[in-house]
């Protein structure tokens, strides 16, 4: 029986590696598939993961009717046993239920692939609609990392290397992207917007590697615990353990 299944984790976590995969091994035994990705990194109609994997897809935009595309595909004498569905947290609720009803009324295995939560910890719409509605969510077994060790459970965005939690949802980026701050007083400079994987309590005391750079320089001048040190007056939610 078709399933709907929701692989999930952080950025950089190795979902686009794992939806190539499961693509290439669908596709050795003699299925049929169709790869859709939206926004994706390296552009339009592509999927592509940090390992070096690359390749083609077709673009969900906002009138993407995935059961139209099943449709038209069948119609056309084309094999769709599975559909890859990358970038999953930027497709609409609507589509969402399209992946949902070509499961069930015409057994096609969907497997989406997405982060659940934006820069801010709030679930994107697509998402939320799979969690809702997928047969099974799982989460990835490779762990993103904070730069303190621990599992990176948040995705923080930076601007010029400074974690923000305000601006538009969907800002395509990557991680290894965060500037340490020196262009921004250029004349002309074009803000580099970024992300890092961090743990909750980093996150929640909005720390990115930089920031922990800064702080254990300072250390050395002035001795003190950098996981204790509360980021009062930044805004920033004093979390006191
Ligand atoms: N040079 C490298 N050597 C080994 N593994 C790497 C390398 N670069 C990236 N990776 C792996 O690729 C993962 C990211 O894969 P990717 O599919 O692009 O992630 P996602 O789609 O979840 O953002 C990283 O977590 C890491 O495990
Ligand atoms: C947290 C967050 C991320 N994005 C963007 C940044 C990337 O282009 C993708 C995630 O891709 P990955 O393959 O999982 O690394 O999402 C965004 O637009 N808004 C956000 O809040």
């Amino acid at each position: 029986m078709a399933e709907l299944v929701f692989f999930s984790g952080t950025m950089d976590c190795g979902k686009s590696t794992l939806a190539l995969q499961m693509d290439h091994n669908h596709r050795a035994r003699g299925r049929g598939g169709v790869r859709f990705s939206r926004n994706d990194r390296a552009g339009e109609s592509r999927i592509s993961s940090r390992l070096g994997l690359e390749t083609d897809a077709v673009e969900v935009l906002d009138g993407t009717d995935f059961w139209e595309e099943v449709m038209r595909r069948r119609t056309h004498g084309q094999r769709v046993d599975y559909l890859i569905c990358d970038e999953a947290q930027f497709y609409t609720p609507e589509q969402v239920e399209q992946l949902a009803k070509v499961v069930d009324e015409i057994d096609v295995d969907v497997f989406a692939f997405g982060i659940t939560a934006d820069f801010r910890t709030r679930l994107f719409p697509g998402s939320q609609r799979l969690i809702e509605l997928a047969d099974r969510v799982q989460v990835l077994q490779v762990e993103a990392l904070c730069w303190c060790g621990r599992r990176a459970t948040h995705n923080a965005r930076t601007v010029d290397g400074v974690m923000v939690t305000e601006g538009a949802q969907v800002v395509v980026g990557d991680v290894d992207m965060a500037a340490d701050g020196t262009a921004a007083s250029d004349a002309g400079h074009v803000p580099v917007v970024g992300y890092e994987t961090l743990c909750r309590r980093h996150f929640m005391r909005r720390v990115t590697a930089h920031g922990a750079n800064l702080m254990a320089e300072q250390d050395q001048l002035l001795p003190f615990d950098v996981d204790a040190c509360l980021w009062h007056g930044s805004g920033g939610p004093a979390a006191g353990t």
